[in-house]
Parts: structure tokens; sequence; C-alpha cells
């Protein structure tokens, strides 16, 4: 079984004069959560389109469970983009019976087993214009598990939804993630996505300008910080103000905007002063700066 679940090979979409998407080449394995992140009208949507085959592509190609893209492909993916498709007037039982029927049967027991999964069996025959926008996304969830697919592609699925909502999301990602499926998860929501993505690509004007690991992405591009636990904050703050330093307190730690190859010279420099820092680690960015870092222009 390939272990690749996508590949995009210098993907590239031409509206007119604009290449919404340049050259894309990016890659999804089996069992990651895979973060998709970039400024508005950097071309995810548009990626996401050429991924589900709903837009050709003007040249390159996308790979789907290692072969070219086909119906097929697709009736392993699960799509969760937006809920306007729903029938208000219909249940939220009654909405999955029209919709997840359409590529296949619908058994009873699976319907009941997702609405379970989502937390909306107790609500699953009330009409669907009565749910809240939460509810309302996680019955596209729920859709989009009917068929029990391998790969699930979300996009944006928590747009304009209160704290409580995107935990509940976010709950329902990672279960799919213990349960081995490869999530791609589209959002602006950076938090989030660090919280429950194991990989990422970062999108800027159609190109990838980041992808890789998580962890690697935090410490490869983020700030470049040093973390110094010491007994004396305040004085060694002050230290390193002398010292051409900029830092700051946070906690019970100094923070040094200072690269690996500094740590000497900073140890160095507090020991003519009596301080001996008990730790010094290079700070995990957050990914926030990270994006920051690779999208500003
Ligand atoms: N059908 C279209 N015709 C012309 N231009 C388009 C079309 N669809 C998208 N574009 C342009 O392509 C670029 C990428 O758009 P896309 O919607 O893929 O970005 P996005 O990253 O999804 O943005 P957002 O975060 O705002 O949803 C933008 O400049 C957009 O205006």
């Amino acid at each position: 079984m390939s272990d690749c679940i996508v590949k995009t090979e210098n993907l590239t979409k031409r509206f007119g004069d604009i290449a919404a998407v340049d050259s894309l080449n990016m890659e999804i394995s089996r069992g990651q959560v895979f973060g998709f992140l970039g400024p508005n009208g950097s071309g995810k949507t548009t990626t996401i389109a050429m991924m589900l085959s709903l837009i050709r592509p003007t040249a390159g190609k996308v790979y789907m469970f290692g072969q070219e893209l086909s119906p097929e492909a697709l009736m392993r993916v699960g799509t969760v983009m937006d809920t306007g498709g729903f029938y208000p007037d219909l249940s939220g039982l009654d909405n999955l019976l029209i919709f997840g029927g359409l590529h296949q049967p619908v058994g009873r027991k699976r319907l009941a087993e997702v609405l379970e999964t989502v937390s909306l069996a107790d609500r699953a025959k009330t009409k669907f214009h009565t749910y809240s926008m939460g509810m309302k996304q996680r019955l596209a969830i729920a859709l989009a598990m009917l068929g029990d697919p391998e790969f699930y592609i979300f996009d944006e699925p928590t747009n304009g939804m209160d704290p409580e909502g995107i935990a509940d999301i976010r709950g329902l990602i990672i279960r799919l993630a213990e349960q081995g499926k490869t999530v791609f998860l589209a959002s602006h929501l950076l938090a989030e996505v660090e919280q429950v993505c194991s990989h990422l690509a970062i999108l800027k004007k159609g190109k990838v300008v980041r992808q890789g690991a998580m962890e690697e992405l935090l410490f490869l591009h983020g700030r470049s910080e040093m973390e110094l636990s010491v007994a004396n904050p305040v004085k060694t703050v002050a230290i390193l103000f002398d010292a051409g330093f900029d830092s700051r307190i946070e906690g019970d730690l100094v923070i040094v905007t200072a690269h690996e190859g500094q740590a000497e010279a900073i140890g160095v420099c507090l020991a003519a002063e009596g301080i001996y820092p008990r730790g010094m680690t290079r700070a995990k960015s957050t990914l926030e700066s990270v994006f920051l870092q690779a999208t500003e222009s």
C-alpha cells in the first residue's frame, strides 16, 4: 500500500495573467495531519479544487494514492468544505441520508455511528436550520465520515465558530488521526493548526515557501531566540542589555534574541558578572512567527 496519499507535481493554475497556483510541489503521506496555510488569495482553495478534480490544472499533475487522480481515488476521500448545500428544512439525519446516499447506499448502523462520533445523535431528527454553526459543521464532518474514507480534506472547518465549536472540531480531527486517517487541513487559525498538525505547507502567491514536519519548521524557521534559566532574571536582562543583546523575562526564564552560535558569548558575558545559567536552550517558535516570516513580502 502506497504511503503517499497526495503528491502534486509542478501543479499550476492560471486565471488569465494570474498564476493562482504556481508550480506547486507538495507531498502528503499516510497518517499525517497536514496543515495548509497561506494568506488570502495565496491559492489554497484553487489547489484543493484541483486535488478534488473540480477544476483542471493549467499544467502539472495531482497523484492520489500513488496514481493519477481518478474518480475511484476520489471515492476514498472525505471532503468537508462548506455547509451551504444542506436542506434547511430537513433534519440532520435526512440530510445525511440524501447526500450520503448519492455515492453509495447508507447503512443505518453507520449513520448512527457517525452521528454519535460528531455528538449529534440527540439532535439528528431536528431540522438543519435550527442547528448552531458548530453543529452544522459537525454534520458536514459526519457526511464526510460516512464512507469511512482514508483521507480527509478540511477547508476552513472552523470558519466563524466560537472557541467551544473550534475545540470540538479539533477533537474530531485528533480522533481521526488516532484512527490512522490522513487529514489535510486548510485553515487561517494558526494556533489550531499548530495544535493538531504534524506537517504543513505554507503558500505565498501560489508557491510553497515552507514545507515539512511541524517540529522542524518551528525550530528551523522561527525566531532566533535562546531561553536562559537563571537565578536572577532582572540582573541577567541588564547585563545582556549592556552586552548588546535584546532580552525579556518570561516567567522564570530570560528570552534572548540570539542564535545558537552566540550561546558562548552570552555565557561568557554573564559569567563575568557572576551569573551562571542553569540551562540555555534554543527557544521553539510559534507557528505565527514562522508564518509571518515566511509570508512577509
Ligand atoms: N475563478 C477565478 N477566476 C479568476 N481568478 C481567480 C479565480 N479563482 C481564484 N482566482 C484568483 O486566484 C488567486 C488564488 O485564489 P484562492 O481562492 O485559491 O486563494 P485562497 O488562498 O484560497 O484565498 P482565501 O484564503 O481568501 O480563501 C487569487 O488571486 C484569486 O483572486
